[in-house]
């Protein structure tokens, strides 16, 4: 693993100790069944890393061969996908996604990505699958069900609906969700509400299943069922993390959800949801339920107002401790967030729950990422012509972005969060090198002001062969993601990271840190195999020389070598970053969370 010693927020050590005693026994009782889930989880791992690794080799990248087509069930007429009946699983689930974002109608980065085509794949597969979301503006096309619950003694939400591509979407409303700046911070910082709208976000979500009839099937008009108690949860990110909570604290002593399991799927270990101790009384659980969401820093990292004795309500390790099942968006990334340097303070309790924790490489939205129609492209293009296709988009580009048309200089592209995590201040470091070599560099990202700065300077200091495009700008995105040669990702760390993905699809060769997703993703060229292997170049060591060594190896095999270089295009176009893949191995999860009973009962 290769993951840069950070700096860190405080960040919590372990509190297993502090799970309550009936965590302790439902571990005792089902230790025979999760050790069996384990070796499952073992078997499935080691078959998914395999299929990573090996995919490239089974490949035969050969001029004279035909291209390999990543089939892509066709839509039906309303937009669902359409899985054939035999490939499809034995056991049907109602399944409830619980997310801060889903896109198209909320995203600030791959979280909503995620939750926006996932659940679609499920549905497809024959699951009767919701997305829950808070509705953070009035979104056309949904009607409200009429539908009101009391929250927490004091807080009323209704439920808006839609139905869309086989998938019940529905948005929870209350005023504390439209703000005219982001989702979830404006100029002046998070949201002081922030832990409440998360918290009624679970709740709402916990609620739905129980009073939110809705149509089964896309007849609108046909009869409403209720979803009912027998449900998988998969709670998203510290924003969903109180639903496994709920769960146990809440439903279970009452009777309700006894048979229903819960999946925390964590995209970014490092958003956690920390609070002060004070707030939990503020969660609507009982009081002996305080120890599975507090979580005390050791001394070295305490910090703020509220951490004198280093005691915090911490949402995400509420779910780490409490969920049937762990889920990360790679097999790194599950392994790195046991391990002090990618743990952020949860790496005892993760590696408490190892047996359960299990890691899958995100999919992608084959449509609308689809060279062959994306709308933004100045020409589409599929792998039988991506040369010329990338070479049109490549011209359009630079002559948008008023850079020199040349087809013959190396374009290099950056997108994404300009953060700690992206790495953008090793780009803006080794960019005078890069600029030295004759390259054109454009990047696209919102973030931090000095790094927003940063992508500024790069353009004035490099007017014939910098663009630094501040913003969040979808189009840019995919005209980036076309025209380039090259993808930059220099992530200190990356859960999974989606870009890279996008990129092999459409023939552009990512160069990445070996981190998390990127080294499950990102397979090293290698020309001395017969045939020649790979679908990039990564480096393990976070720091310039890492990246100038992989951009150099990238460059000279572009100038040098460039039937090698369209070899490396033509397999990661190849690749199925398909949701089917992930998706089957979501059921997996589900299948084994089922055969365990709730882990707190
Ligand atoms: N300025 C901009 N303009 C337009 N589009 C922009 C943009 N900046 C980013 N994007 C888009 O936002 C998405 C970001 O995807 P990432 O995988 O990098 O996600 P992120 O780090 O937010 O999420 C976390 O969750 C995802 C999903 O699990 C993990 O892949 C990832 O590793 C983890 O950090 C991509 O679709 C990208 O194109």
């Amino acid at each position: 693993m290769a993951l840069a010693k950070h700096s860190r927020r405080a960040a919590p050590r372990s509190a297993g100790s502090q799970a309550p005693r009936s965590i302790v026994f439902a571990a005792r009782n089902v230790a025979f069944t999760r050790r069996h889930a384990q070796q499952q989880a073992v078997v499935a791992l080691t078959r998914s890393v395999d299929e990573e690794v090996s995919a490239p080799r089974q490949e035969r990248p050969v001029a004279s061969e035909p291209a390999r087509v990543v089939a892509t069930p066709p839509p039906s007429a309303n937009g669902a996908l359409q899985i054939p009946v035999e490939d499809r699983p034995k056991t049907l689930r109602n399944i409830v996604f619980v997310s801060s974002e889903a896109a198209p109608w909320s995203k600030t980065g791959g979280l909503g990505d995620v939750v926006g085509s996932l659940p679609i794949a499920l549905a497809a597969r024959g699951h009767r699958v919701m997305v829950v979301v808070p509705r953070y503006a009035d979104y056309e096309d949904t009607h409200d069900t009429g539908v009101r619950v009391t929250l927490l003694g004091h807080t009323q939400v209704s439920y808006f609906h839609k139905r869309a591509k086989g998938v019940d979407w529905v948005f929870v409303d209350h005023p504390s969700y439209k703000r005219p700046a982001g989702l979830y911070a404006d100029e002046h910082g998070p949201y002081p509400d922030n832990q409440f709208r998360f918290t009624a976000l679970c709740l709402a979500a916990c609620e739905a299943p129980l009073n939110l009839p809705l149509p089964r099937g896309d007849n609108a008009e046909g009869q409403k069922e209720l979803y009912g108690q027998d449900i998988t949860f998969v709670a998203n990110d510290w924003h969903g993390s109180l639903v496994p909570v709920y769960l146990a604290g809440k439903y279970r002593p009452h009777g309700v959800y006894t048979n229903s399991r819960s999946i925390l799927a964590i995209h970014n270990l490092r958003h956690q949801g920390v609070y002060p101790p004070h707030s939990f009384k503020e969660l609507g659980l009982p009081d002996n339920w305080y120890g599975a969401v507090e979580f005390q820093y050791p001394p070295h990292q305490r910090q703020g107002s509220y951490a004198e004795e280093g005691r915090s309500v911490n949402h995400l390790k509420a779910g780490i401790t409490t969920a049937d099942r762990l889920l990360t968006v790679s097999p790194g990334y599950s392994g790195e967030i046991k391990t002090y340097l990618g743990g952020w303070g949860m790496e005892g309790l993760l590696a408490s729950r190892a047996p359960v924790l299990s890691g899958i490489v995100n999919g992608i939205d084959m449509e609308e990422w689809n060279p062959a129609s994306d709308k933004f492209l100045a020409a589409n293009y599929s792998i039988a012509d991506f040369k010329a296709g990338k070479a049109a988009n490549k011209a359009a580009l630079q002559k948008e972005l008023g850079l020199p048309v040349n087809p013959d200089v190396p374009l290099l592209a950056f997108i994404g969060r300009l953060d700690f995590q992206k790495g953008a201040d090793l780009l803006l470091q080794v960019a005078p090198w890069m600029m030295s070599q004759g390259v054109q560099l454009v990047c696209l990202g919102t973030g931090t002001p000095d790094l927003e700065a940063g992508l500024r300077w790069l353009e004035a200091t490099y007017p014939q062969q910098a663009r630094g495009w501040v913003g969040f700008n979808v189009a840019m995105s995919h005209k980036m993601t076309a025209a380039a040669d090259i993808l930059l990702m220099p992530s200190r760390f990356e859960p999974c990271g989606l870009n890279q993905l996008y990129a092999m699809r459409y023939g552009t060769v990512p160069v990445a840190h070996k981190t998390g997703g990127l080294g499950d993703t990102v397979i090293d060229f290698n020309p001395f195999t017969q045939p020649p292997v790979g679908t990039g170049w990564t480096f393990s060591n976070f720091d310039a020389g890492g990246l100038m060594h992989a951009t150099g190896l990238a460059l000279s095999t572009l100038r040098k070598h460039p039937e090698d270089f369209q070899g490396i295009q033509r397999r990661g176009m190849e690749r199925d970053s398909s949701w089917n893949c992930a998706a089957k191995k979501y059921e997996d999860i589900f299948e084994w969370a089922s055969i365990d009973p709730p882990y707190c009962k």
